[in-house]
């Protein structure tokens, strides 16, 4: 008999704008989950052996955004994985449609204040965030806060630890 799919076997999808912590968050909660982690951008880097800066170079991005939509079309129907997204690619439709079906979208919510700390971490691997004034990086910002409004489970970064984000995520996740 097919065993009707619960929320234990779905993926869990990490969105929220760059730099939030999509990654660190997610390799954390898949080592607590024992699940597998994979990381979108880190699975492009290592198909196309460039950067994500460098496939927007060489290649530009929107065919970035077209490989990323065709790789996360496909990992969002795997189960038991936690994956990670890039920043940009819920603002995708057939991405968003595609996870908010088959996944559990988690949405790591920060606010700019908090989140203008990380600039000088990322800003030479963001390429997006290049050439942009602070005022222009809060417009987007914002403007990409109605897109991630679209999720399942969020959960507010603000303050916390590493430890303390995951276990809040572990608990708030119906994985009975
Ligand atoms: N809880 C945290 N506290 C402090 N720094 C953090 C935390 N989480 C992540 N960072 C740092 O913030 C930076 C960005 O983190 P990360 O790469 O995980 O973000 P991201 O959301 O995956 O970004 P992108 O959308 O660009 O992939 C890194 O330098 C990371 O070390
Ligand atoms: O927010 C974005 O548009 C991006 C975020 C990164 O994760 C990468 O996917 C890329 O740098 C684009
Ligand atoms: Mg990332």
């Amino acid at each position: 008999m097919l065993q009707k799919e619960s929320g234990k076997q779905k993926s869990i999808i990490l969105i929220g704008f760059m730099g939030v912590g999509k990654t660190t968050i997610g390799k954390a909660l898949a080592n607590k989950l024992k699940r597998d982690f994979i990381d979108v951008d880190h699975q492009l880097e290592r198909e196309y052996n460039m950067t994500v800066t460098e496939i927007f170079q060489y290649h530009g991005e929107a065919f970035f955004r077209k490989k990323e939509k065709e790789m996360i079309i496909a990992l969002s129907k795997q189960t038991q994985k936690v994956i990670s997204l890039g920043g940009g690619a819920f603002l995708q439709e057939d991405i968003r449609k595609s996870c908010l079906e088959n996944g559990i979208v988690l949405y790591l919510d920060m606010s700019f204040k908090a989140w203008k700390q990380r600039i000088p971490f990322i800003i030479d691997s963001r390429p997006v965030l290049q050439g942009k004034s602070e005022e222009e990086i809060k417009n987007l910002f914002n403007e990409r806060k109605a897109i991630y409004i679209n999720h399942h489970l969020k959960v507010k970064m603000d303050g916390k630890e590493l430890e303390e984000i995951v276990e809040s995520v572990i608990d708030s996740l119906d994985l009975a």
